[in-house]
């Protein structure tokens, strides 16, 4: 067994990993990065970059085959081919893994090792049976992965996760979605359009991580149009003599039955840290057994650990991990003299058609912070009759955007419709500059553009708001006013 002594060691290779040994190499040079499996990231290999080409390849198809309302004629079959598809997803996501990669060798060879990292105790990491390192300080940035239910493993490989999708060489005939949240719905719809035939199973009635009953209803009938949604079901699932995979299902009191290729679980993501050793630690965890960090500095219980990325259990999206694998490799280089890192305001946007977006405080944040609804004022659009998405015939959803009562501070907002990811960095902007409505407002807006649905919801609040100082009198459990 190879023993090195090192200032700082980083456990995982990924957005967060890379962020935060880049970070550190800033102060010094005594760091080491520990990849178990490959560089490349999770979002350039099996993420956020190749469900985007899938996506766009299916926006393609539904583009083509619904121009004749606009009086285009596209005479003949529409044809995707599915090996062509799956070729051009894996060719770009093999360009953008590439440049991650080229990253990674510019770093010096013997800095980075291959294999498995555990802790051995609070200062040593072992990778597989070959290395032991003794560091001063330790960032652990290893991921998630898709959480698999114990009862889908009889399906041996008809069932599937999001890395396996990616190494298709062609579209199978149908799938069975498991999980209607972001990635589901994402590669459910994305699939669908490409002709795949599609069913997607969830409980508890939620879409897309939507928490905003009236957006989710929208959402929800918007989506059902198109998809063969079971939302809320109870599912039993076998493989049948030809080797299909069988879903019964009972949902609102009716039963049915489908077959498909395959079994996609997309319901939910469970951060790496139960594989790392923790036990060997006296570290204080979450109720997911996740070590719990101060979300400004990454710091753990344990003072010279450090978490950053999907593995810390708090937000689990890209520029998160970026910016928090930032925040813990300067920590750990500068501890014990550790600083709060920049935290941004929340903007998540589901890539599905309409998109969907939730901004700052999600309205179920909102409702649970603000102890009396009096102190929340709720402004909306319906996108049905805006202006530009009427002239694309993208005029399909719905925004609420939620405000403080009295002093009109911008709260936070969720929507699913047109150009959701365009309006979620504007609110996101105004969010975290803690813009008020009326601010806001201030700011210009072009004409004929879907922002200018925004404008109507934000006017919508603003005619609710009481500015007249009564709720700053009156109101102490309204904490702004
Ligand atoms: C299908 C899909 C689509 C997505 N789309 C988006 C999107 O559009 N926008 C967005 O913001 N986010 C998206 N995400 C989320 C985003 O990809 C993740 O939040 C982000 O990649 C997390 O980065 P990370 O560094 O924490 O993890 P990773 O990039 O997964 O890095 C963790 C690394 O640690 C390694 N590792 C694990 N255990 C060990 C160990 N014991 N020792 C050493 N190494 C270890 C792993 O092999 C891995 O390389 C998507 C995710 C998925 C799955
Ligand atoms: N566009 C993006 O930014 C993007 C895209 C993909 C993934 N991601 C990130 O990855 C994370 C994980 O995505 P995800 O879609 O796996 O998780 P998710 O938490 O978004 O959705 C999981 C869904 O599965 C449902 N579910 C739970 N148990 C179930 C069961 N037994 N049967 C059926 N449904 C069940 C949940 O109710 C939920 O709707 C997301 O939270 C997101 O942060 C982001």
């Amino acid at each position: 067994m190879k023993k090195i002594k090192a200032e700082v060691v980083v456990l995982g290779g990924g957005t967060a990993g890379m962020g935060a040994f880049r970070a550190a190499r800033t102060h010094t040079d005594d760091v080491y990065l520990i990849e178990s499996q490959h560089f490349g990231t999770t979002c350039a290999r099996v993420g956020c970059m190749p469900s985007k080409l899938l996506i766009a390849a299916a926006e393609a198809a539904h583009h083509a085959a619904h121009t004749a309302p606009f009086g285009v004629h596209i005479d003949g079959d529409i044809r995707v081919n599915g090996a062509e598809v799956m070729q051009r997803v894996k060719a770009e996501r093999d360009r953008f893994v590439g440049f991650v990669v080229e990253d990674v060798h510019e770093w010096p060879a013997e800095r980075r090792i291959i294999g498995a990292a555990r802790f051995i105790d609070a200062h040593t990491v072992q990778i597989d049976e070959h290395t032991q390192i003794q560091a001063e300080r330790i960032v652990i940035a290893t991921g998630s992965r898709p959480i698999v239910l114990p009862q889908w493993q009889a399906l041996g490989d008809k069932l599937l996760i999001n890395d396996d999708v990616f190494a298709w060489d062609t579209l199978p005939e149908s799938v069975a979605v498991f999980g209607p949240g972001v990635i589901g719905l994402e590669l459910g719809q994305a699939l669908q359009r490409l002709g795949v035939k599609v069913h997607i199973f969830g409980i508890g009635g939620g879409l897309g991580g939507i928490s905003d009953p009236v957006v989710l209803e929208e959402a929800c009938a918007l989506f059902g149009e198109e998809l063969n949604l079971h939302l809320d079901a109870q599912t039993e699932v076998s493989l049948d003599a030809n080797g299909k995979v069988v879903v019964n299902y009972r949902e609102n009191g009716v039963s049915g039955s489908i077959s498909a290729d395959y079994l996609l679980a997309a319901i939910g993501r469970k951060p790496n840290t139960d594989n790392i050793g923790l036990e060997n630690i006296d570290i204080a965890r979450d109720e997911r057994g996740v070590p719990k960090a101060h979300p400004l500095t990454m710091q753990t219980s344990i003072p010279h650990i450090f978490i950053a990325g999907d593995a810390s259990n708090q937000l689990p999206l890209l520029h998160e991990a970026s910016d928090q694998g930032k925040i813990a490799g300067e920590n750990a280089c500068t501890y014990p003299a550790i600083k709060p890192g920049l935290r941004r305001s929340l903007i998540g946007v589901v890539f599905s058609d309409p998109q969907i977006a939730v901004i700052g405080m999600r309205y179920a944040q909102v409702r649970d912070s603000f102890k009396n609804p009096a102190c929340v004022v709720v402004g909306e659009v319906s996108f049905k009759n805006q202006g530009r998405s009427r002239v694309m015939l993208k005029n399909r959803g719905h925004l609420r955007v939620y405000a403080e009562q009295g002093s009109g501070r911008f709260l936070g907002a969720e929507m699913v419709g047109p150009a959701a990811e365009h309006i979620a960095h504007l609110l996101a902007w105004a969010h975290q500059q803690k813009m008020t409505i009326q601010q806001m407002l201030e700011m210009p807006f072009y004409h004929p553009v879907i922002e200018e649905g925004l404008r109507t919801a934000l006017r919508d609040v603003f005619s609710r708001l009481d500015l007249s100082g009564k709720f700053s009198r009156d109101c102490d459990e309204c904490p702004g006013a």
